[in-house]
């Protein structure tokens, strides 16, 4: 399968953006409100429209479309004849897809050279279960959310600002899953850790169908947003469709995780969803004994690893992901940065190859710098993101309230106390407030410092053990020590319930790292409040931060408009400022000097 660059919606050139919120590829998905099969069964049964009887053209499409019907007909027949017990489709059934998907490309290329147009409404009249056919994994669209009106898909698509880029237009059909009655699944009990949460969220809704179908895909949604969930879901459901004899040998599935704490914390939400269904996972993470991960990794069905822990296990022989057809990097920009991109590359190495293997990128941020890398390790993966925010610009969630303050670097701590004693006073005594420092050494002073004026605090960063980081963490989570001071090993991913308030006392290295860190108030639709003290020594950052916050409307004080609101572009340790320039998959040539 060619393999293509990710390209943001609308900015590729010739791309097919299936389901972008337009007003005009709206209106014209409003003006198709049948159903994919009766269009087929229309376009191929009825009679031609007058003028087109006769024509040579006409009868050559209505040939094609006749063809393409058989086609799709015998992957149907085949894909029901070859499953086995377990709903899984054998290589038949693929065979027939790809027979399907050629003859399918085609007809379009041809259809595109006679002029037709290939825009929204052509990809409209093409039929569902085409889409099903590009992939291996079954999956039926539920009748129920079949039976929706496509208007009232669109609004859906539209009022969420779902933004669907596919460069596979065979699964344009594929709906976003409105409500949690329309998965899949094979014991309603599959069902029972979503009974708290009314609906999925918009990234669970539109990913989920395309993972269901076996594609890749880059999602890319607001913090707080439910992308565990979203990845994790497909992830169960994926493994329960393989034969009972196919499983327990071998993970099957692995999630990749920046920080050890973000790697429990998806464990603890994936098991909630293995197991129910009898699967078992595992957790392999650095800084603890290996031997209960050697062991209980003999019998899991899913990884969720940091890298370094996971390569060495990888490399002493004890994690075998040969048969891990599903693999997940959350925080996926990260996961590509220099500093994991090399652990990451020796993972995925030892997975299944492009195209036999779901690869799924999972972030909040998705700068420029990571895309062309990330398509290296993909299959023609649907982009999905989430957000008023065509471009991909780096924004943050919206019902973060965000207060930047310019200070003296020398006021820097008088304020934070000036703040801790304002948000922690009377009712709000204890109400949980995330303090980030940049360096290890100054979340140690912050703590020692917040400690000494009276405040219940704990710290986690790097400088910690395991245990420490662990007990710091819990303790915070339960509520018995109210503030936690941390570096950048907390910005991402953790779910803390009810994070007040977080305190930027150091700004960060970048502005993404700022956006996740805030991101860990205002979570799953709650509001946030978040305090930034800005120095001086932050300046170089300030064109990125005021244009966050112009993003989401927050207010820019004039002291940091002083600073300049140029972007500066970021630079890369061997390739200065032209890093973006560079193509960082190309080797370097040894070059001989006689
Ligand atoms: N459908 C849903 N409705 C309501 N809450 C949900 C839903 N799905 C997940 N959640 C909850 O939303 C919270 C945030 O989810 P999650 O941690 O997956 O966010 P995220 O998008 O991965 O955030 P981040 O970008 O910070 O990693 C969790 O507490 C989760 O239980």
């Amino acid at each position: 399968m060619p393999k293509l660059k990710i390209e943001d919606a609308g900015l590729a050139s010739g791309e097919q953006a299936l389901r972008e919120t337009s007003p005009a590829s709206r209106k014209s998905r409003k003006e198709s409100k049948k159903t994919m099969e009766e269009q087929l069964v229309e376009i191929t049964q009825s009679p031609v429209e007058d003028g087109e009887v006769g024509s040579r053209a006409a009868r050559k499409e209505r040939k094609r479309l006749k063809k393409l019907k058989k086609l799709q007909d015998e992957t149907v027949m085949d894909s029901e004849s070859s499953k086995n017990g377990s709903g899984q489709v054998d290589a038949t059934t693929a065979k027939a897809a790809r027979k399907a998907e050629k003859a399918r490309l085609k007809a379009s290329k041809r259809s595109d050279k006679e002029g037709h147009t290939n825009g929204d409404t052509t990809l409209q009249t093409r039929p569902l279960s085409t889409a099903m056919k590009a992939t291996s994994l079954p999956y039926t669209q539920d009748p129920g959310l079949s039976a929706i009106p496509q208007a009232d898909i669109d609004q859906f698509l539209a009022d969420n600002f779902i933004s669907i880029t596919d460069p596979l237009p065979s699964s344009s059909a594929l709906r976003p899953l409105t409500e949690f009655s329309y998965l899949p699944v094979t014991d309603p009990a599959q069902r029972a850790p979503f009974k708290t949460f009314k609906a999925p969220t918009p990234i669970q809704a539109a990913a989920w169908p395309f993972l269901f179908a076996g594609r890749d895909v880059i999602g890319v949604a607001e913090t707080g947003s439910g992308k565990t969930m979203a990845f994790a879901v497909p992830c169960v459901r994926g493994i329960l469709s393989l034969p009972e004899s196919q499983r327990n040998n071998g993970p099957r599935a692995v999630i990749v995780s920046p920080t050890r704490e973000l790697a429990m914390q998806s464990y603890e939400q994936i098991m909630q969803l293995a197991k129910v269904s009898g699967l078992r996972a595992v957790c392999v993470y650095g800084g603890v004994p290996k031997d209960e991960q050697r062991k209980s990794l003999k019998t899991a069905d899913i990884v969720v690893a940091t890298p370094g822990r996971l390569n060495d296990l990888i490399n002493e022989g004890c994690a075998d992901l040969s048969k891990a057809k599903y693999v997940v990097l959350d925080e996926a920009d990260r996961m590509l940065d220099k500093g994991f991109e090399e652990e990451i590359r020796k993972i995925i190495n030892t997975t299944p190859a492009i195209g036999e293997r779901q690869t799924l990128m999972f972030t909040a941020t998705w700068p420029e710098s990571v895309r062309s890398l990330a398509s290296t390790f993909m299959s023609d993966p649907v982009k999905i993101s989430i957000g008023d925010n065509p471009s991909g610009d780096l924004r943050a969630n919206a019902r973060i309230m965000q207060q930047v303050e310019v200070v003296d670097p020398r006021n820097k701590e008088y304020r934070l106390l000036q703040l801790l004693k304002q948000y922690q006073s009377g009712s709000q005594k204890d109400d949980r407030i995330l303090v980030f420092a940049l360096y290890k050494k100054e979340a140690t002073r912050i703590e020692g410092f917040i400690r000494s004026k009276g405040f219940r605090v704990a710290g986690i960063h790097g400088d910690l053990s395991q245990e420490q980081r662990t007990r710091s963490l819990d303790a915070f989570k339960q509520g018995n020590t109210p503030i936690l001071v941390a570096t950048d090993v907390a910005a991402r991913g953790l779910d803390i319930p009810s994070v007040k308030l977080v305190i930027n006392c150091t700004f960060p290295l970048t502005t993404e790292d700022y956006v996740h860190r805030i991101g860990r108030t205002g979570r799953a639709g709650k509001e946030g409040l978040a305090i930034t003290l800005f120095t001086e020594h932050d300046k170089a950052q300030s064109g990125a931060l005021i244009n966050v916050l112009k993003a989401a409307n927050q207010p820019v004080p004039d002291e940091l408009l002083k600073f300049g609101t140029t972007v500066k572009r970021k630079e890369h340790e061997a390739y200065g400022a032209f890093a973006r320039d560079v193509d960082r998959t190309v080797t370097a040539k040894k070059i001989r000097f006689e």
